[in-house]
């Protein structure tokens, strides 16, 4: 190339030489680059499946969406559109809609494994159970975490849920006669205060950390943090500058990305703390595993990324899924008086609560929860995969996809399908889960995905819900202020409120 140019422009002044070689370099990206698009629009494997040609083009049209407040709901659209099952939303990727697939796709013996590109996006130091692609040390760090998220280790986690759930209750009663409360905020903290203790013994008493604010220095930074993901998906370069460059610079070319290292730097402290904690022996009078204690033969980094997982997958998606079922029942004075009046009969002394498998009995609490699970969606989107080379033919829309192919079905599409949940799926109806055949509905809950990199946490978060919902419930009264219109929701592939979800509360004999 160099010596075709010398021979082009060996006539010419030295001083074009230089403008040349670049237009003769852009006009070569611009050909590759046309060629390419040419090529995967009317020629690769997945021309044959519909969507924005824009989407079959280049990979950016889908980094779009990921921009936007609810990838989904467009997703939705397009499928209608283009009236497909299978949509092309990138070069290399279909968003599924046929239900039929979704235990094909995420199943427990031999799962699609999980594509690297998308879960690198998260920044782990080193690979964790939810990062980890590979399936023989994902399975090694499941071994090592399993038990300690059985129902039965969950069980032992109640005195620390009541009394966490207790600092909480007692700052909404210091605050709720001045000012409305921040009912995000405050399930933010609760959910989050549950998984450092049980994570580290320390969370550094972060629901008093703000006097009265309902926010936190890790929330915002975890908030802040969220949205790069889809940019550190999308551009690998901007995951190895956010590896080399020291963070204050990182801080002041990108206040997101620097805000990882924000959350890095809190793991890295309280593992330190819990070091601290546990050479005192506090941590054997807990009551409770700490999970730090099963992951003693990680090295550091692999202990920090760990923790800071467990903190992101365990605090946003439980809070999430407890806000949406408070703002469902506000919104909806029936099921809110039947709550009630079945925590009234069930707790008549409030300063004498059962125990949380007492609670769990509940049968109209016990729906709430459930249906609270399944509407909030809290990881709504693409859990990408790639369809393996196994001889199976993978089959959408009569239509084989090549292996290789980005392939995922979203708790969306699950959650949305009126076969599986009747007219009504898009609405909140804890109804539903009293039906006489209402167990069935647990195999199309996907809200936790399915098989062998189903949700660590989901023992914990119905257990967590329902003591948090009857506690909340029982002790105060809340209603939606007047003028109320409903938090915008944003999915960084958990769900958040940006702007909360403040409320008036009162309190309740
Ligand atoms: C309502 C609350 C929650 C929802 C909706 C939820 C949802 C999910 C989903 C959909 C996945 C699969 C992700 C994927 O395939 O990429 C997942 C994985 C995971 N979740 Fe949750 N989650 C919740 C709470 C929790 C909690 C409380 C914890 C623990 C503290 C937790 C820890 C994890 C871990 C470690 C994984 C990775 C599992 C693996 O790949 O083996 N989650 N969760």
């Amino acid at each position: 190339m160099v010596a075709l140019l010398d021979d082009l422009t060996g006539n010419l002044p030295a001083w074009t030489r230089v403008p040349i070689a670049i237009s003769a370099a852009a006009a070569v990206v611009v050909t590759f680059w046309t060629i390419r698009g040419i090529y995967r629009v009317h020629l690769h494997p997945l021309s044959k499946f519909p969507g924005p040609k824009e989407a079959a083009w280049s990979h950016d049209w889908v980094y779009r969406q990921t921009l936007t407040d609810y990838p989904e709901s467009i997703y939705e659209q397009l499928h209608k559109k283009y009236k497909t099952r299978a949509l092309r939303i990138a070069p290399d990727e279909l968003h599924i809609t046929d239900p039929t697939l979704y235990k094909v796709i995420y199943k427990q013996a031999n799962p699609f494994p999980k594509v690297d590109q998308f879960y690198l996006g998260f920044m782990a130091l080193s690979p964790t159970a939810f990062t980890d692609t590979n399936p023989h040390t994902h399975r090694e760090r499941r071994r090592m975490l399993n038990n300690l998220f059985s129902k039965a280790s969950v069980l032992k986690l109640e005195k620390l849920i009541f009394d966490s759930q207790n600092s909480l209750l007692r700052k909404i009663d210091r605050l709720c006669d001045h000012q409305l409360i921040d009912i995000y905020g405050a399930m933010r903290l609760i959910t989050t205060t549950v998984i450092m203790e049980f994570a580290f013994a320390d969370s550094g008493n972060m629901i008093e950390e703000q006097p009265i604010s309902f926010s936190s220095r890790f929330l915002q930074a975890f908030s802040v943090g969220a949205e790069s993901v889809g940019t550190m998906q999308r551009y690998p370069l901007a995951r190895t500058i956010a590896k080399t460059l020291p963070a204050w610079l990182i801080k002041m070319m990108d206040e997101n990305i620097g805000a990882i290292d924000d959350m890095i730097s809190f793991s890295r402290a309280a593992i330190q703390r819990y070091h601290t904690v546990s050479e005192q022996g506090k941590a054997a009078h807990l009551g409770y595993p700490i999970v730090l204690d099963n992951l003693q033969t990680l090295d550091l980094d692999a202990l920090v990324a760990e923790s800071l997982d467990l903190l992101i997958a365990g605090s946003d998606t439980s809070a999430t899924s407890l806000t949406t079922t408070i703002l469902e029942l506000l919104s909806n004075p029936t099921y809110l008086k039947t709550l009630v009046d079945e925590l009234d009969a069930a707790i008549p002394d409030k300063h004498n609560f059962p125990a949380g498998q007492e609670l769990e009995k509940l049968p109209f609490l016990s729906s709430c929860v459930k249906e609270g699970i399944r509407h909030a969606k809290a990881v709504p989107g693409r859990l990408p995969r790639y369809v393996p080379d196994d001889g199976t033919p993978f089959v959408v829309d009569g239509e084989v996809v090549p292996p290789g192919t980005i392939v995922s079905i979203s708790a969306y599409t699950m959650h949305m399908d009126t076969d599986f949940w009747g007219p009504d799926a898009r609405y909140f109806n804890p109804n539903r889960w009293l039906a006489d055949d209402a167990k069935r509905l647990d195999e199309y809950s996907c809200a936790f995905g399915k098989g062998a990199r189903m949700c660590l946490g989901m023992n914990l978060v119905p257990f967590e819900m329902t003591i948090v919902l009857a506690t909340l419930f029982r002790n105060f009264t809340l209603e939606l202020p007047s003028g109320f219109t409903p938090p915008r929701s944003v999915d960084n592939f958990t769900v958040e409120f940006p702007e909360g979800l403040y409320v008036r509360v009162s309190r309740r004999d």
